[in-house]
């Protein structure tokens, strides 16, 4: 009903509401994070009535009855923070993986030996669809503790259709048991099993034939991802296996000039995909190509970090340019076992060079859009959901320049108190 208030939060020190353009911030549009002082945010439903200035809301608010009040204490107040590119739900973890690593065994020699993405398509395999589930859970309870609201997860570590399907189910059931909200990519193209070596383009018939229209009967993914990458897929795989998706309807992402550059920018310019992935070695034009289609780059700077790469994503270049710039943890095994977005804001800062307005729009507002979700997360204005993080800072700059800890005293999941002084309500 529209008679009254049931959360008032105020007292608000510095209220970043990310309002604004309801399109991706592009470029230098990247720094406006619409920031308020004396803020304050009025939820009902689960859904924000006004969020600003503390009189503005107020007035906006006039006399309804306000059932309860949370005092901020002065306290940083941002949009719930998103990741949107995370392999959550796997079985296993690649801690052997760390030696041959310092014996310097680069990434792809470890996958051509068999490891890699393929150890840990053997361990969830293997696994249940109950014991994916409690690991995958865990991890998202670590997401939502950094102050994550909202999250996308992939499968890839089946590359059967039933491993594929059992994925997507476990992430289905977080997104309806979890406070967090995930959005499922399915990603049986991540790399081509073992039982199909040297005949990539049978399992390529797999995935598209077999795979992808099961996938899209049960309704368990909005998008398809591609691994295009040397030794992987090949661009002209990896725009068959997008093309055919794009026909039954899933939106299109790519994982696309990680280590090589391959020319995945171009394709994720050319198929309009919503976004592409790690970039590191993406050239300008596959950037310029990107720019015109729209497609949001997401740097992975966690990944670049863990992988001890000289190079990492240009994402000072994209702005530049005029891209729009989300960051992501990658979360997964192999390549990027953290899940702390936190960590990723500043290595936004340290290692891609960006500045903390910035860093928050790219794991905000752009992030919400490299996931179709900006209509309802993403900043924190009238109409969209009520999640929100309070922070033990007064400061933004502050998140990623103390790095190594968790900043969250409080998060709001839909108007819910979800975390309080830093611990997790069950
Ligand atoms: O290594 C992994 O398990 C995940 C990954 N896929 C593409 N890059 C990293
Ligand atoms: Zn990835």
């Amino acid at each position: 009903a529209n008679n009254r208030i049931d959360l008032l939060i105020h007292n608000i020190g510095t209220l970043i509401t990310m309002q604004g353009n309801r399109e991706t911030r592009k470029g230098s549009e990247m720094s406006e994070v619409a920031a308020v002082r004396r803020g304050a945010v009025a939820i009902r439903d689960g859904i924000i009535a006004a969020a600003g200035p503390e009189d503005e809301v107020l007035a906006q608010i006039g006399g309804l009855p306000v059932e309860r009040k949370h005092d901020a204490e002065g306290r940083l107040v941002t949009p719930g923070l998103i990741d949107p590119h995370t392999h959550l739900v796997h079985g296993g973890s690649r801690e052997h993986e760390l030696d041959l690593k310092l014996k310097g065994v680069s990434y792809l020699e470890i996958l051509a030996q068999g490891g890699g993405i393929l150890s840990t398509v053997r361990s969830t395999r293997q696994a249940t669809e109950e014991e994916l589930y409690s690991k995958a859970k865990q991890s998202l309870d670590t997401m939502l503790s950094l102050g994550v609201t909202t999250a996308e997860a992939k499968s890839g570590y089946g590359l059967t259709l039933e491993d594929e399907l059992k994925q997507l189910r476990v992430a289905r059931r977080l997104n309806q048991e979890h406070p967090v909200d995930l959005v499922s990519t399915f990603m049986g193209a991540h790399m081509v099993p073992e039982e199909y070596k040297g005949r990539s383009g049978e399992f390529v018939r797999l995935v598209i034939e077999q795979m992808l229209p099961e996938v899209k009967r049960q309704g368990l993914a909005e998008f398809c991802d591609v691994f295009c990458e040397h030794g992987v897929f090949s661009v002209e795989e990896s725009e068959q296996i997008l093309l055919a998706a794009k026909e039954m309807g899933f939106g299109l992402k790519i994982h696309a000039d990680e280590i090589e550059p391959m020319g995945g920018a171009q394709l994720a310019g050319k198929l309009g995909c919503i976004s592409a992935e790690h970039l590191i070695a993406a050239s300008d034009e596959g950037l310029e190509a990107m720019r015109q289609a729209g497609v949001v780059a997401v740097c992975l700077p966690a990944t670049s970090f863990n992988l001890r790469l000289k190079q990492h994503a240009r994402a000072r270049r994209m702005i530049e340019m005029g891209l729009a710039v989300a960051l992501s943890t990658d979360y997964n095994p192999g390549s990027s076992p953290t899940e702390s977005l936190q960590l990723v804001m500043t290595l936004g800062c340290l290692n891609l060079g960006m500045t903390p307005e910035e860093v928050l729009t790219a794991v905000t507002i752009n992030a919400a859009h490299a996931i179709g979700k900006a209509d309802t997360v993403g900043s924190l204005e009238a109409g969209k959901q009520a999640d929100l993080v309070i922070f033990k800072a007064d400061k933004l700059a502050y998140l990623p320049y103390h790095f190594g800890i968790n900043h969250v005293h409080t998060v709001l999941k839909r108007g819910n108190m979800v975390v309080s002084d830093g611990t997790l309500i069950r």
